[in-house]
């Protein structure tokens, strides 16, 4: 996250850390809670790992450091990348991890609630994304998580910004015309979460920008609304 700040202890307790094991253990990307066995991330985060055996899921860190040989964590038991997904920029940027076992939820774990279908054209206000990603383009992975607020634009103005880009109604874009705060890489399949009526949902998932934080060059998010009924066809059948 660039031009963000720290997280406090259970802000975003929905918010997961994703390592891959090899070569060595790393953050590679972020994720959502959205079940007690479910969790909402990006599909390009599996383009080169994609064996779950190399996957570790961690919840309730604030801190990569919090992090040891001793610190519980979640292997995936099923990954399901979307069907129609062939690089970010394309769309469909979007995979469901299962986890081995049920987590048990608490103030530092818990889900945060999809959007259904007909908010989607809702005027959300307050957006935030969070991540241990870069804070700068050459950058690295943050010890402790961050956060940025950042406002939802119109598609329209999107896809003006992304002219050799197609900016479906599958993608949002959230930014500021001036640049320096966005998401950047590393926080990539984390949310961008929008507060409503006092309830968090996972609106967007991130996805892909050009850059990071550079002027009329917003970050694109996954619409999660566009695919409730394929994480729900996906997640109850089990
Ligand atoms: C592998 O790349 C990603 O996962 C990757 C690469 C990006 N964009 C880049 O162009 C970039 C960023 C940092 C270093 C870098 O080398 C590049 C190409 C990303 C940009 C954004 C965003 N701006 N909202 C969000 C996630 C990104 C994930």
């Amino acid at each position: 996250v660039v031009g963000g700040s720290n997280s406090s202890v259970g802000e975003w307790p929905w918010q997961v850390s994703l390592h891959t094991t090899l070569p060595v253990q790393i953050h590679k990307c972020g994720g959502s809670i959205i079940s007690d066995q479910w969790i909402l991330t990006a599909a390009h985060c599996f383009e080169n790992f994609p064996l779950t055996e190399l996957w570790r899921v961690y919840s309730s860190i604030l801190k990569q450091s919090e992090i040891t040989n001793e610190t519980t964590f979640f292997k995936i038991q099923k990954m399901i990348v979307h069907p129609r997904y062939e690089f970010s920029e394309s769309g469909y940027d979007i995979a469901l991890l299962k986890l081995d076992r049920p987590l048990n939820f608490s103030a530092l774990q818990q889900p945060t609630c999809l959007p259904s279908q007909e908010e989607i054209n809702m005027e959300y206000t307050e957006c935030w994304v969070t991540g241990w990603g870069y804070t700068k383009e050459k950058g690295s992975i943050e010890d402790t998580l961050q956060k940025v607020k950042i406002p939802i634009i119109p598609n329209a103005d999107c896809q003006f910004q992304y002219p050799e880009h197609r900016i479906t109604d599958k993608m949002l874009c959230a930014g500021y015309s001036e640049g320096g705060k966005d998401a950047c890489q590393g926080d990539s399949g984390g949310p961008l979460s929008c507060k409503f009526e006092n309830n968090w949902y996972v609106v967007g998932i991130t996805s892909w920008g050009e850059g990071c934080a550079r002027p009329g060059q917003p970050g694109v998010y996954t619409v999660v609304a566009k695919f409730v009924d394929w994480i729900l066809e996906q997640t109850l059948e089990d």
